[in-house]
């Protein structure tokens, strides 16, 4: 939870009315400063005057890193001649560029110097009880928080040599109202606008933790309803000092955001708007104390720069890029007012907002542009040359502010006083209005929505009261043209009625006259009968011939006069009616031509109109033509390509077919000679049979003979084995008999047995050899007999290879046949293919040639219809352009035979 009280938002305004204060000058005796009292009814009577916005030009000095690296300059000041040249060098030519100025500094003028000549007379002016704005402007870098800020002041308190704009114009407030002993109080203001938000510069840090908060609360704008910006939220700090004011100005510059760029290593990222707003007290008018109210704003813009130049990056390309958009809002201010706009775009970004009224409003205006010399920032220099060129044309009102009644003063502070007693009171005994921080946040945004809402209206509303100025304006001088000739005519009839009246005592004279005439013929005709007849009447006769005489030289004078006064009764009747005639027949006429005009116009338009039908008709059917053609093309292509793809899909189909054709014969063909193959098969199968029966029957009679040769080998091995089982037998039975005889007949039978042994293993071995013989017999007989088998076999074998050679080169034969046969097929069949890709090439290039063909056609048709499109176009313009001219010149008769006839109007 969170409390708002009512007036928690104090509010600053930057224009006219700045807010009460209370007299706090600490000063026990005070003078009375009333030499101003007439300079300021001659302000009031100097309202309506118009005077220019003051624009200074300063250039710096080049830089110690500029001077070390011999930077060119092309900057050349005449402070004399209010002149600043630039020097550009462009192919090889010197072309200077030469800007004048309200007033030139050059890059050895002192910050004294310049505030004594520039700055003083403007601070003179809000003592005056002006508002003023001093504004520095130029690229980054070049000094202009240098020219408002500079230095503050030296340990001594004294203001030092590069003092700026800020701390002299607060001393000379100061020095100025202490001079003059006056009663006054003085409070400032100090705000910073970044990235289109704005925050108070001396809001209070009494909590730590939300300094943060506090320092970057944003402020709102609102519009007062009289053409003042107020700035809602924003502290206004009462000063008694201007040492004071400088810890307040040093405090808050300190929290200004700079940063370090390639062009400047303390670079001001923020717009800087520090405001002092004076009242003092007037000598007393009869009961009442007077007080005016002066307000003196100082603005240090942040330079416009050229961000690749800069070096910014990110976060602050994005703050240069927001830096320049609002300075971009100011140029297009600037642009607007000079070229007396209707509307002047003020609430496309806060910086305009802010200075609504020291552009083309009340306040008094010093620009003061900053440029560097150096070649370098050539391009940024000119355009900050142009810019301040041209705001020297806006024109501001300036209006002194309206005087206040000491009286109503404090009704209104102790009014102040009262709610912020209420405030505190509140904020005291929590009894003020507590709603959650979502509420809040709710009313805040909505509250922003209907004043952002309230603006747009108050701004159209302006726009509208302007509008309607403009009218009551037109109608004030129609009504003055009315009321001239309303007068002239009341003179006419005047002068139509005395002329009756003269006319009217004319016929009276003469009716008298005649009258006279008759009673003087009655007398005449009465002396006539007298004694004295004749003489009387010589006499009488001379005396009438004399009075008729007399009386019809009265008569023929009056009758003159009479007739004299008619025609000139006529005359001015004449020339009244030839006046109204004139008039009439000159309103008739110019009506007449007004109606001509109007109905040439008219027809010209018509004409133009029909004929700009007739070009969209011509240019319509054009395209409809072309259209027809661009279709017709793309059939005659769609045919073309369809009979191709026909050709093409039968030609396909013969080949297909031909293809098939020669599939269906290979078919035939490779069927044929499968079954050749399969009777060559079949035939060598059938040799095959016999080869392996004749060889199973080889192989059984050698099996045959082998196990008769085995039979006989087992039988021999039987015969051996039982042979020498016998000689073995017999052997151990005549050894045993030997040894007995031996053992008997030692030495007897010794040499007997011997021989005996010889003759037995004789005997053995020969029936050994015997049996072997034979069974060598009977294998050699198997042997010739199996080689015989064998011979027999190899014959039949070698017959077979012969027969399997002769159906192998049968088949090889055919299969070189059916091969050479499928060969020639295949060769067919290759150059078939061949024919039918070349087909297909050919196809392929007709139909790119077609393509290409009807893209150039279609490119053609287009470029002419592009071009003939050109030429209507081109005949529209002119056309256009020259019902333009024609319409301008119309338009240019129009107001001329308005003018004409207003002029009319009033002669008449
Ligand atoms: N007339 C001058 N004489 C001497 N030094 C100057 C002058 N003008 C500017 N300088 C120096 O040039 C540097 C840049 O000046 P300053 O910061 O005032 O530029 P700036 O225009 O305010 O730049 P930014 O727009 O980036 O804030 C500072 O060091 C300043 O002291």
């Amino acid at each position: 939870m969170m409390s708002v009280t009512p007036d928690q938002f104090r509010k600053v305004g930057m224009g006219l009315t700045p807010s009460p204060t209370p007299f706090l000058t600490p000063r026990p005796e005070r003078r009375r400063p009333d030499s101003r009292g007439s300079e300021w009814n001659s302000h009031r009577l100097d309202k309506d005057k118009e005077i220019n916005v003051q624009v200074l030009l300063r250039c710096r000095p080049l830089s110690d890193d500029e001077q070390r690296l011999n930077v060119p300059r092309v900057i050349s000041c005449n402070e004399h001649k209010r002149e600043v040249t630039v020097m550009q060098n462009v192919a090889n030519k010197q072309i200077d560029r030469v800007f004048t100025f309200d007033k030139v500094f050059g890059p050895k003028s002192q910050q004294r110097s310049i505030y004594d000549q520039a700055i003083a007379p403007v601070v003179n002016e809000v003592l005056d009880g002006f508002n003023c704005t001093v504004f520095a402007y130029g690229q980054t870098g070049t000094g202009k928080t240098y020219t408002m800020e500079g230095g503050m002041r030296n340990k001594g308190g004294d203001l030092p040599a590069e003092a700026g704009v800020i701390p002299r114009a607060v001393r000379q407030i100061f020095d100025t109202l202490e001079a003059q002993n006056a009663d006054y109080s003085m409070k400032v203001s100090f705000l910073e606008l970044y990235n289109e938000e704005i925050t108070d510069l001396l809001a209070q840090e009494d909590n730590p933790k939300s300094t943060e908060d506090k320092q970057k609360k944003p402020i709102s704008l609102m519009e007062d309803g009289k053409g003042c910006v107020v700035v809602r939220g924003l502290e206004e700090e009462a000063v008694y000092s201007a040492n004071e004011i400088y810890t307040i100005l040093e405090r808050g510059s300190a929290k200004r955001r700079t940063a370090d760029t390639l062009l400047n290593k303390h670079s001001s990222r923020s717009h800087s708007v520090f405001s002092i707003t004076v009242h003092i007290k007037e000598a007393a008018v009869g009961d009442e104390d007077l007080i005016k109210c002066g307000k003196l704003n100082l603005v240090d813009l942040a330079g416009s720069e050229n961000i690749s130049r800069s070096g910014a990056r990110e976060g602050r390309a994005r703050e240069a890029g927001e830096i320049n958009k609002s300075l971009l809002t100011l140029g297009r201010v600037i642009n607007a007012l000079v070229e007396h706009s209707a509307h002047i775009p003020y609430r496309d970004s806060k910086l305009t907002r802010l200075l609504r009224d020291s552009l083309g409003g009340k306040t008094k205006t010093c620009i003061i542009a900053t440029i560097s010399p150096s070649a370098h920032s050539l391009e940024e220099t000119l355009s900050t040359l142009d810019y301040a060129h041209r705001a020297k044309n806006i024109k501001n009102k300036p209006e002194a502010n309206q005087k206040m009644s000491k009286a109503v003063l404090l009704k209104e502070l102790y009014l102040e006083i009262e709610k912020m007693k209420q405030d505190v009171r509140a904020a005291r005994d929590k009894n003020g209005v507590y709603i959650p921080h979502e509420r809040y946040a709710q009313d805040e945004a909505e509250k922003k929505a209907r004043i952002e809402k309230i603006d747009q209206l108050e701004n159209d509303l302006s726009l509208n009261e302007k509008e309607v100025d403009r009218y009551r304006e037109l109608y004030i001088t129609e009504q003055e043209g009315k009321l001239d000739l309303e007068s002239e005519l009341k003179d006419c009839m005047m002068n139509l009625e005395n002329r009756n009246k003269e006319f009217l005592e004319l016929q009276e004279n003469h009716r008298v006259a005649l009258s006279t005439i008759k009673e003087k013929e009655l007398i005449i005709s009465k002396l006539l009968f007298s004694d004295q007849k004749d003489k009387l009447e010589a006499e009488n006769h001379s005396m009438v011939l004399s009075f008729g005489s007399q009386l019809d030289q009265s008569l023929k004078d009056l009758h003159k006069t009479i007739l004299g006064s008619i025609s000139q009764q006529q005359q001015q009747l004449r020339c009244m009616e030839e006046h109204a005639h004139s008039f009439l027949a000159s309103k008739c006429d110019a009506t007449q031509i007004l109606e001509s005009r109007i109905k040439k116009l008219t027809e010209t338009y018509t004409l133009g109109i029909t004929a700009l039908k007739e070009l969209g008709n011509s240019m319509q059917k054009k395209a409809s033509s072309d259209l027809e053609q661009i279709n017709s093309t793309i059939s005659s292509h769609g045919m073309a390509v369809e009979q191709f793809l026909v050709t093409m899909v039968s030609e396909a189909k013969e080949v297909i077919k031909d293809i098939q054709n020669s599939l269906i014969e290979q078919k035939q063909f490779l069927a044929l000679s499968a079954q050749q193959q399969e009777e060559g098969l079949q035939r060598s199968l059938v040799s095959a049979k016999e080869i392996s029966k004749a060889t199973v029957d080889f192989f059984s009679d050698l099996y045959l003979k082998a196990s008769n040769v085995m039979t006989m080998l087992e039988e021999s091995q039987a015969q051996n084995s039982k042979e020498l089982a016998n000689f073995d037998k017999t052997f151990k039975e005549e050894a045993a008999k030997e040894e007995k005889e031996a053992l008997e007949k030692i030495a007897v039978i010794l040499s007997n047995l011997t021989s005996k042994k010889s003759a037995m293993v004789s005997e053995a071995s020969k029936n050994a050899q015997d049996s072997s013989i034979q069974q060598n017999k009977r294998l050699q007989r198997e042997i010739s007999s199996m080689q015989q088998v064998s011979t027999d076999a190899r014959t039949e074998l070698s017959k077979y290879v012969e027969k399997m050679e002769s159906h192998f080169m049968q088949d090889t034969f055919s299969a070189a046949e059916s091969r050479t046969i499928i060969d020639n097929y295949i060769e067919e069949c290759t150059m078939k293919v061949d024919s039918s890709r070349q087909q297909w090439e050919s196809a392929q290039s007709y139909m790119s040639d077609l393509n290409t063909k009807s893209i150039a056609e279609i490119e053609s048709t287009v470029k002419e219809n592009i071009s003939v499109n050109q030429v209507a176009h081109e005949e529209l313009v002119s056309a256009c352009s020259s019902m333009e001219v024609d319409f301008g010149s119309r338009t240019g008769d129009i107001v001329t035979a308005v003018d004409g006839n207003f002029y009319c109007l009033c002669v008449a």
